[in-house]
């Protein structure tokens, strides 16, 4: 059975008749007499062509059908329905491959992927009835090659029809494309297939599978890394409990500061089973003994214990003993029930992204060697220090010139920082799960300088101009600073090392209480109901 034969066992034959009559017009070189402009003519002209044999009851609707497309065609010539003309079109089609779709669940097969360099040899019956097969696991390849993203294909849930492959490549308006991403220059085939979709051509961003990020364990978490803030009564007394339960309750494996370990010791001598480190090199390995990280302080104790990984960050669990917490989304007095549940799996994440900083001395900018860059949380920050002058920064992104910073500095930060620094001086509030740089300046010395926010693969360089009056100065998640003098700069992009902190509930709703609780965002007292009303 041909296909327009299973066609017409779903369809009423009125129906298919029309569909086969656009494309019988098409065929026959309407479309010339079409974009002659003469469209009304070229109607009246085909009809008087119309073999007798083909008169029947159909053929009033036909001409019916004909004088609306006249009349369509008129307004596309006059250039008012263009759109409508293209609406048409692909409703049309879109009816046909319903009907050809529905015949082919009848049957109980599904089409393939059908290669851009076979698609003319399957114009004729014979090659349509090739491309249907049995569903087949192996016969699921990429169109055109291996990488790139092509336009011609097609997903793979029984959406490809024979029909519509006919009907777009005989009226095939649109060129076909591939998308690839270049990376750093690079003009390789690059690319994200989780991001957007193509089928036919038409761009779309792909539905994502899941909104949060789980993280579930494949084996059980046997070593954690207690962090805590210095000099705090609370949380001192906090890790002497949660070490001693974590060890006989659990029998994990404790790493603690070398500080806390003097701590600990002092508190009992049977604590000397915890571990600790002696110098950077054994800081640099920790990453690789240790599953979970536990944050016993605010904010900062967050940041500090993220400095403390260069480069893979395990998870972090940060319980709140500070004031503020936005980060830190775990209540200490319920530890116990907060560990045993993330011990056992799964675990809803934030993925926090990073920025990494080098710093280039004019004097050294000809040397091979680059020194570690500097990770921050945060943001990094280019000020005005000491100094009392305004800071002239020179700002350039993927080497496109920004703009010049006059004022008190600039914030670069991510968008777990900015609710810090950079909401601070005016930047927005962003999700901590996208992944962009902000861009914020400090008290800009012009009335038009609105802060930006930048995507996650641009690098950005800040430079001291030689002109500079004065020197600036560079701090990362507001320590370690550093003197920028004229000619250095500092560049600036996304880490490929984000710091994975667990969710109390889930990204969102932690963030949004976070606000509301730690900021009071947008609290006003309800306008009461006793008042004029429309
Ligand atoms: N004017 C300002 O708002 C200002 C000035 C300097 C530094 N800071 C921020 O302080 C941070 C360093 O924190 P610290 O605890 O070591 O110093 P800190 O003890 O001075 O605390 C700064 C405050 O910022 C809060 N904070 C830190 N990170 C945050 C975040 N991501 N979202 C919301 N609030 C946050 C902390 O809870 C704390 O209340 C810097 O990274 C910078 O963002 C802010
Ligand atoms: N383990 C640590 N070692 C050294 N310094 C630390 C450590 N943990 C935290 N800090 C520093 O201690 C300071 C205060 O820490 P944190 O912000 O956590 O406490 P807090 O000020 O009480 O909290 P909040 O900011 O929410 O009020 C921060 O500047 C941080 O860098």
């Amino acid at each position: 059975m041909s296909p327009q034969d299973s066609i017409s066992q779903l369809v009423p034959a009125d129906k298919i008749t029309l569909d086969v009559a656009s494309l019988h017009l098409e065929e026959n070189g309407f479309s010339d007499a079409i974009s002659s402009l003469d469209p009304e003519r070229a109607v009246h002209d085909y009809a008087d062509d119309i073999p007798i044999k083909v008169i029947d009851e159909h053929l009033i609707e036909f001409s019916e059908a004909l004088r609306t497309i006249a009349k369509a065609l008129r307004r596309v010539t006059e250039g008012k329905a263009s759109a409508e003309a293209e609406a048409a079109f692909w409703k049309r089609k879109y009816e046909v491959e319903k009907a050809w779709n529905l015949c082919l669940k009848q049957k109980g097969k599904v089409t393939e992927t059908l290669p851009c360099d076979s698609i003319d040899e399957n114009l004729g019956n014979e090659g349509m009835e090739s491309v249907v097969h049995d569903i087949s696991p192996d016969k699921t390849e990429r169109c055109c090659g291996k990488d790139d993203i092509c336009s011609h294909e097609i997903l793979r849930d029984g959406a490809l029809d024979i029909d519509s492959t006919v009907a777009r490549l005989k009226v095939a308006r649109k060129a076909s494309f591939k998308l690839a991403w270049g990376c750093n220059g690079d003009k390789s085939a690059q690319h994200k297939h989780e991001i957007v979709s193509f089928e036919r051509g038409n761009i779309t961003t792909a539905e994502r599978s899941s909104k949060q990020i789980l993280l579930k364990w494949e084996s059980q978490p046997q070593t954690v890394l207690i962090l805590t803030k210095p000099n705090s009564k609370s949380v001192r007394s906090l890790c002497v409990e949660m070490v001693r339960w974590l060890k006989e309750e659990k029998r994990i494996d404790i790493f603690v500061e070398p500080r806390v370990k003097i701590e600990l010791l002092t508190e009992s001598s049977n604590f000397s089973f915890v571990h600790s480190w002696e110098n950077d090199d054994e800081i640099k390995l920790l990453h690789t003994k240790v599953d979970l990280v536990v944050t016993l302080g605010g904010d900062g104790t967050v940041l500090w214990a993220a400095s403390m990984f260069k480069g893979p960050v395990p998870p972090f669990i940060p319980f709140s003993l500070g004031s503020l917490g936005f980060m830190t989304p775990f209540q200490s007095e319920n530890y116990r029930e907060y560990l045993d549940t993330i011990l056992k799996g799964p675990i809803s994440i934030t993925l926090r992204h990073r920025l990494q900083c080098h710093v280039i001395r004019d004097s050294a900018k000809d040397d091979q060697d680059m020194e570690e860059p500097i990770l921050v949380l945060n943001e990094v920050t280019i000020d005005r220090g000491i100094s009392a002058y305004l800071t002239y920064l020179e700002c350039y992104c993927d080497n496109s010139f920004v703009t010049c910073v006059q004022g008190d500095g600039l914030i670069i930060s991510t968008t777990s920082g900015s609710t810090a620094y950079s909401l601070a001086a005016g930047g927005s509030m962003v999700h901590p799960q996208v992944p962009g740089i902000l861009f914020t300046p400090i008290c800009p010395h012009s009335l038009s300088f609105r802060p930006l926010i930048l995507p996650e693969y641009v690098t950005l360089r800040v430079q001291v101009p030689f002109n500079s009056r004065g020197q600036a100065w560079a701090s990362f998640d507001g320590k370690d600073r550093m003197q920028l003098a004229p000619g250095d700069a500092l560049l600036c992009s996304m880490a490929p090392w984000p710091v994975p902190t667990a969710c109390q509930v889930d990204s969102t709703n932690d963030f949004l209480r976070s606000i509301h609780e730690g900021l009071h965002w947008n609290l006003r007292k309800t306008q009461s109901f006793d008042g004029p009303r429309d």
